[in-house]
């Protein structure tokens, strides 16, 4: 049986439990449960705070994790980095307050700091050069400035508005983060089976996240060219329709792309398109 360590309520807790179901692996996750076992899947889940995951997979309490990266760092706990999930994208940056003219990084000399993450920020500093004082704050830290706790911060920033609303400015981003699974390093041979077990099943359904199935009746004439839009996965389906002056093209699209090929299709006269999602995709 392998144990996962997940946080138990805050940012990541919804994607990371929402990740397991869509690999088909099922727990309740009760908001006074600290341990819960899949009932069909060999896994337990033990919720923690955030911050005790790290150091709970490295010594082993739990055999993987789910963490944000920027936790990882932070806690330098000899565990390793499975994958990245894709999920609780963030940055962790410096900003200063908007008014104040910004020269670059040796601004910092001689500043005052404030931040949760001292480990990151030193590191940081030593690699630049630059010689400043961190002074540790474990929440709240956009206010710093404001009250005269520091000059300057560093810390999460995901769509910047906690900045606007504290009138600072990102000037450097020091390192983009997103949630990560963790292993022990000592896992046994069994173990390390069922973990490639699940990490197939997590690459499925990230594969298949950004990604619609699309069918549409397409005028043969024009099939060449309506296939040349089209990236697919290799080739596009294409099936005979009972008229056959027409046929049927299935294929993959990418979310990113997906307007633009759309619009490119209706042009050549495609019609009746069908987009639906794709649960699981196994390249
Ligand atoms: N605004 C955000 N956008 C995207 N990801 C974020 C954001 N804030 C935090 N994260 C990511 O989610 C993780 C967990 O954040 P969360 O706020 O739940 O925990 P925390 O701040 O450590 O806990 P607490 O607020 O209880 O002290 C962070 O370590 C980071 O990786
Ligand atoms: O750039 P934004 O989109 O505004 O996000 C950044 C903010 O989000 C996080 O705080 P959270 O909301 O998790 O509150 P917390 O301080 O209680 O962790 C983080 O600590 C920042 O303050
Ligand atoms: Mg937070």
């Amino acid at each position: 049986m392998l144990r996962i360590a997940v946080q138990s309520k805050g940012r990541l807790f919804e994607d990371s439990i929402n990740l397991l179901s869509e690999a088909d692996i099922k727990v309740s996750a009760g908001k006074r449960t600290l341990l819960a076992q899949a009932v069909n899947f060999p896994l337990e889940v033990l919720y923690l705070r955030d911050d005790d995951i790290p150091q709970s997979v490295a010594s082993g309490v739990a055999d993987l994790g789910i963490v944000g990266e920027n936790e990882f760092q932070e806690r330098s706990e000899a565990a390793d980095v499975i994958c990245r999930l894709g999920f609780s994208k963030c940055r962790l940056s410096l900003a200063i307050p908007k008014d104040i003219e910004y020269p670059g990084k040796e601004w910092f000399n001689g500043k005052k700091i404030a931040t949760s993450y001292p480990g990151i920020l030193s590191k940081y500093l030593k690699e630049q050069g630059i010689d400043a004082e961190i002074h540790v704050i474990t929440g709240s830290v956009e206010i710093s400035t404001s009250i005269g706790i520091a000059d300057g911060i560093f810390d999460i920033v995901s769509s910047g508005s906690t900045l606007v609303s504290n009138n600072l400015r990102e000037v450097e981003v020091v390192m983009h983060s997103e949630a990560v699974l963790i292993a022990n390093r000592n896992l046994t041979d069994d173990k390390k089976a069922l973990l490639n077990q699940m990490v197939f099943r997590f690459e499925a359904v990230r594969s298949a996240e950004d990604k619609k199935y699309i069918r549409m009746n397409a005028p043969k004439d024009k099939l060449n060219e309506i296939i040349s839009v089209l990236p697919g996965l290799k080739s596009p389906t294409v099936i005979p329709l009972a008229d056959d002056e027409w046929c049927s093209v299935h294929t993959v699209l990418n979310q990113k792309c997906f307007w633009e090929i759309i619009g490119k299709l209706k042009e050549l006269g495609a019609q009746g398109i069908l987009v639906t999602p794709i649960e699981k995709m196994i390249l």
